[in-house]
C-alpha cells in the first residue's frame, strides 16, 4: 500500500470577531483575529478509487457521503482519493472543523501533485484562513486573509458545552451588524499584551448566540473562575476559549471543566512563524 499523506486540521479560534456590514447576498462583512489551536482533525489521503472512512471520538452523526466538506473538497479539485477522516473536534461548534476538514484535504491533494482549485471559498467562509492554518486576520465574508507576525504562543482551554448550534441562526439573530472595525492590530510581546488589546474587542456573535444557548454563559464563566485571563465564543458558537497564563494552569482548567460533562481539552495557540 502507497504511504498516506497526513494533515492536521487545526481548530480555528476567533480571537476577536467583529460584523462590519451585511452584503447584499445577505453574507456578513467580518473583521477577524484568527488563531489557530494545536489540537484538530486528522485527515490521511492515500491514491484510490473516490472513498471517505471517518472515525474518532465526534465521528458519530456525520455521513460519509459526497455531501461532507472532505468530499466536496477533493471533488473541487477534480481528485480521486481515498480520505480517512479522524474526527476529534466537536461538529457545528464554531472552531471551523468542517472547513478545517476541507482545507486539510485540499493542502495534502496539493502535497499529491493537485494543483489548488479555483472558487475554495464557496464551500465556506473559513475555508481560506484554514488553508493558511496560521495567525491571520480574515475580513470581507472570509476570503481576505492576512498573514499576522505579532502573536505570541498562548496557553488556552476549548471548551464545548456539547450542543450544536446553527451559523445562520445566529447572523440571523443579530440585532446590530454595522460594527466598529478592528483597527490596526499591533505585535504583542506577551499574554498580557495581547489579553489587554482583546479587551477592547468583542465577538459580535457572542450575544446572539448566548440567547440561542444561555449554556454559553455558563462556559464562559467557568472559564474565568478556573483562572482564564480572558474567556470568549469562537465564531458562532458554542465552543469558548479560555487564555491562561501556563500550560499547567490551563490542563488544571481542562479537568475542572470536563467534570461539567463538557468537552474541554488544553492546548496552545500556535505563534507567529518567526519572520513573518
Ligand atoms: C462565523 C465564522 O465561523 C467566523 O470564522 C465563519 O464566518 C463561518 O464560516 P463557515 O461555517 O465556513 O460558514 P459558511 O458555511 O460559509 O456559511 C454558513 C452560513 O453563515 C452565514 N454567514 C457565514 C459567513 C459570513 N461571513 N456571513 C454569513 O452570513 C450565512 O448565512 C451562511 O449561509
Ligand atoms: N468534515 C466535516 N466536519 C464537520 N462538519 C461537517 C463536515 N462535513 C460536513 N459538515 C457539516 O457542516 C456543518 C458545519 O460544521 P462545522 O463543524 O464546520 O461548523 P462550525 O464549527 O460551526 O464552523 P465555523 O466555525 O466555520 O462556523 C455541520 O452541520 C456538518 O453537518
Amino acid at each position: 500500500m502507497t504511504a498516506a499523506v497526513v494533515e492536521t486540521a487545526m481548530a480555528k479560534v476567533n480571537l476577536a470577531l467583529h460584523v462590519t456590514g451585511r452584503r447584499e447576498d445577505g453574507y456578513h462583512l467580518l473583521d477577524s483575529l484568527v488563531a489557530f489551536a494545536a489540537t484538530g482533525d486528522r485527515v490521511s489521503l492515500r491514491a484510490g478509487p473516490m472513498s471517505l472512512q471517518i472515525d474518532g471520538p465526534f465521528a458519530r452523526g456525520l455521513e460519509a457521503d459526497s455531501g461532507n466538506l472532505c468530499w466536496r473538497a477533493a471533488e473541487l479539485a477534480g481528485a480521486s482519493v481515498a480520505i480517512s477522516l479522524e474526527k476529534n473536534l466537536p461538529v457545528a461548534s464554531g472552531i471551523g472543523g468542517g472547513s478545517a476538514d476541507a482545507a486539510a484535504v485540499l493542502r495534502g491533494l496539493e502535497r499529491m501533485g493537485h494543483s489548488r482549485p479555483e472558487g475554495i471559498d464557496r464551500l465556506g467562509a473559513d475555508i481560506p484562513v484554514c488553508m493558511l492554518s496560521q495567525p491571520a486576520r480574515m475580513q470581507g465574508i472570509g476570503e481576505i486573509v492576512t498573514p499576522l507576525s505579532g502573536l505570541p504562543r498562548v496557553s488556552a482551554v476549548l471548551v464545548n458545552p456539547g450542543h450544536e448550534i446553527s451559523t445562520p441562526a445566529v447572523f440571523r439573530a443579530l440585532t446590530s451588524r454595522d460594527n466598529a472595525p478592528l483597527g490596526a492590530i499591533p505585535s504583542w510581546s506577551d499574554l498580557a499584551a495581547l489579553i489587554g488589546w482583546l479587551r477592547q474587542t468583542r465577538n459580535d456573535l457572542e450575544p446572539a448566540a448566548r440567547d440561542i444557548l444561555p449554556l454559553i454563559s455558563q462556559v464562559l464563566a467557568a472559564l474565568e473562575q478556573n483562572g482564564a485571563g480572558l474567556a470568549r465564543m469562537s465564531g458562532s458558537g458554542a465552543t469558548c476559549f479560555g487564555l491562561f497564563e501556563s500550560d499547567a494552569q490551563a490542563r488544571k482548567a481542562a479537568a475542572a471543566l470536563s467534570r461539567h460533562g463538557w468537552w474541554a481539552e488544553a492546548t496552545e495557540l500556535v505563534p507567529s512563524q518567526r519572520g513573518r
